[in-house]
C-alpha cells in the first residue's frame, strides 16, 4: 500500500488528468463545430461559384439542341444575373438614350447578323440599346463574339442569356423601362429544321411567347418589332408576294414557326393591347452575315476550290431569291420602330385597341442562284465548280419576290442596293475578316469600292 502523501499525490494526478481529458473533449467538440462551420461555408462558396459559371456554359449551346428543359438553367442564371451592382450599372448605361426623346430598345439576338447591325444603327443615332443573346453554337460562336466586340466598342452591352429565361427578362424590365423591343433572336435557317425541329419550337414559339408574357406584364408595356420571314409565303405562286396574300402553305417547319409567331402576335395584341409589328425579311445578306447561308458558304467553298450545289426546281427551272442587303433591312427595322405606336395595356390589362402590323422587307428584284454564283465568280476571281442539282425536298421554296409598297407607304422603306454591289461589300468584309490575302483582295480594293 502507498503512504498517505503518495495517495494524495496520486489522487491529484488523477484529478488533473481528468480535468485534462474534460478540456481536451471540449476542445475536440469546439474544433469539430468549427470544422463543420468551415465546411458549410466552403460548400456554400462552391455552390455560389458553380452558379456563376454554369449559365454561360449551358447557354453557349442552348438553342442548337432541344432545350425545352431550361428550368434548372433559368433558376441558376437568374440567381447570377440578379446579382451584381456593376452588372446593373452596365444594363442601365447601355439602355439609356443619349438624345432627347430617344428610344430605349431591348434587342434580342444582338450578337446575330441583323441584330448587331440594328443595334449599332440605333446606338449611333443616340438611342439606348441593351442586347440579349445566348451565343448558341448553331453557327460559329466566335463570329458572334467578334460582333459583340464591335458593339462593346460602341458602349452596347449584351446580356448573355436566353429568351426562355423569364426571370432574367423580368429582371431586365425591373431595371429598365424599355420603350421598345426589337426581337431578332430566333432559330434561323430553312433546311436545318429537318435536323433539329425542336430548336425551332423552342426559340421561335416558346421563346417568343415567353418574351410576350414578360412584355405584356411590364409597366409601361413596350412596343415590339420582330423578325418574321419571307418563308411564310411558302408555296404561294402569286407574285410579287404581298402582305394580303395567303400564308397557309408553309414549306418548312421554320416557316411554320414564323407563321405561328404571326398568329401569336395577333393574340397578344388582341388580349393585352401590345403594339406588334412583324417584318418579313427576304434572304438578308451582307458583311458580318450568317455562315449557314448560301452566298456565305458558296464564297468559302469557291475560294477553297470546292464545288457548290446550285439548285433548280423539279422541272429544271431556276431557283431565285429576292436577296436583300443588310443596310436596307436596318433602315426598315428602324423605320418600323419609329412608327410603332405605344402599347395600350398596362400590368397585363388591355386599355384599348393597339397597333398590329406585318410588312415585307425585300429588295423587289429576285436573282437566280445561278446568277448569284456568276457574281461571286467575278468578285472572287475564281471559276466555280458547279453541280446543278434538283432542289431536295428540304423546306426550300422555288422563288421569293417582295412587294414592299406597304413599308414604303408607312415608313419610307426603299431598298437601294442591288445584289452585285451588296456582294462586293460582303466579299470585301469576308477577305478582311478571315485574313485572306489573295487576288480576291486586289480585285476588290479598287478605288471605287466602299465599305
Ligand atoms: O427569306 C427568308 O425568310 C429566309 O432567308 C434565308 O433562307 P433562304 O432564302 O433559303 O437562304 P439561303 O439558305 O441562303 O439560300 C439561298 C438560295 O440558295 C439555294 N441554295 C442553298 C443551298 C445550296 O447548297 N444550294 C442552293 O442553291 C436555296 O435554295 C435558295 O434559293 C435565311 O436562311 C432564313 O433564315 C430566312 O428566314
Amino acid at each position: 500500500m502507498a503512504p498517505p502523501d503518495t495517495i494524495k499525490t496520486t489522487k491529484l494526478e488523477r484529478y488533473n488528468s481528468y480535468i485534462r481529458r474534460v478540456n481536451s473533449t471540449k476542445l475536440i467538440a469546439a474544433s469539430s463545430k468549427l470544422l463543420f462551420r468551415v465546411t458549410l461555408l466552403v460548400a456554400l462558396l462552391l455552390i455560389f461559384f458553380f452558379t456563376i459559371n454554369y449559365p454561360s456554359l449551358s447557354s453557349a449551346n442552348n438553342t442548337s439542341h432541344n432545350n425545352i428543359h431550361t428550368t434548372t438553367h433559368t433558376l441558376l442564371s437568374s440567381a447570377f444575373y440578379g446579382g451584381g451592382a456593376s452588372w446593373e450599372k452596365q444594363v442601365r448605361h447601355s439602355s439609356t438614350p443619349r438624345r432627347p426623346n430617344g428610344l430605349s430598345v431591348l434587342v434580342t439576338g444582338a450578337a446575330g447578323f441583323v441584330g448587331s447591325h440594328c443595334s449599332l444603327a440605333l446606338k449611333k443615332r443616340g438611342d439606348g440599346v441593351l442586347g440579349l443573346d445566348n451565343f448558341n453554337s448553331y453557327y460559329d460562336p466566335s463570329l458572334k463574339r467578334a460582333r459583340q466586340d464591335v458593339l462593346s466598342k460602341h458602349q452596347i452591352f449584351i446580356v448573355e442569356g436566353d429568351i426562355n429565361d423569364d426571370e432574367l427578362l423580368k429582371k431586365l424590365f425591373d431595371i429598365v423601362p424599355f420603350t421598345h423591343i426589337l426581337h431578332l433572336a430566333a432559330q434561323a435557317g430553312v433546311r436545318y429544321a429537318m435536323q433539329n425541329p425542336l430548336s425551332y419550337v423552342n426559340s421561335n414559339v416558346a421563346g417568343f411567347v415567353n418574351l410576350l408574357e414578360v412584355a405584356k406584364a411590364a409597366d409601361p408595356q413596350p412596343a415590339i418589332v420582330w423578325a418574321s420571314s419571307s418563308s411564310v409565303y411558302g408555296l404561294n405562286t402569286k407574285i410579287p408576294f404581298s402582305e394580303e396574300h395567303k400564308t397557309d402553305q408553309p414549306a418548312s417547319l421554320y416557316a411554320a414557326t414564323k407563321k405561328a409567331g404571326e398568329a401569336i402576335a395577333h393574340t397578344y395584341n388582341h388580349i393585352y393591347g401590345l403594339s406588334l409589328t412583324g417584318l418579313r425579311f427576304f434572304t438578308v445578306y451582307g458583311p458580318w452575315g450568317r455562315p449557314d447561308m448560301a452566298y456565305f458558304f458558296f464564297t468559302k467553298d469557291m475560294i477553297q476550290g470546292k464545288s457548290v450545289n446550285v439548285y433548280v426546281t423539279q422541272d429544271d427551272k431556276e431557283v431565285a431569291r429576292d436577296f436583300t442587303y443588310i443596310d436596307d433591312i436596318v433602315k426598315g427595322c428602324v423605320g418600323a420602330l419609329d412608327t410603332a405606336e405605344k402599347s395600350t395595356g398596362s400590368g397585363g390589362k388591355k386599355r384599348g385597341p393597339a397597333q398590329l402590323r406585318v410588312y415585307n422587307l425585300g429588295n423587289t428584284s429576285p436573282v437566280s442562284v445561278r446568277k448569284l454564283v456568276v457574281i461571286l465568280e467575278n468578285l472572287l476571281n475564281v471559276k466555280a465548280k458547279k453541280n446543278v442539282v434538283k432542289m431536295p425536298r428540304n423546306g426550300d421554296v422555288p422563288f421569293t419576290h417582295a412587294n414592299v409598297s406597304l413599308a414604303l407607304r408607312d415608313f419610307g422603306y426603299k431598298p437601294t442596293t442591288d445584289l452585285s454591289s451588296g456582294l462586293r461589300k460582303f466579299v470585301k468584309w469576308y477577305v478582311s475578316y478571315y485574313g485572306i490575302q489573295s487576288r480576291v483582295k486586289k480585285e476588290n480594293d479598287s478605288p471605287n469600292s466602299d465599305d
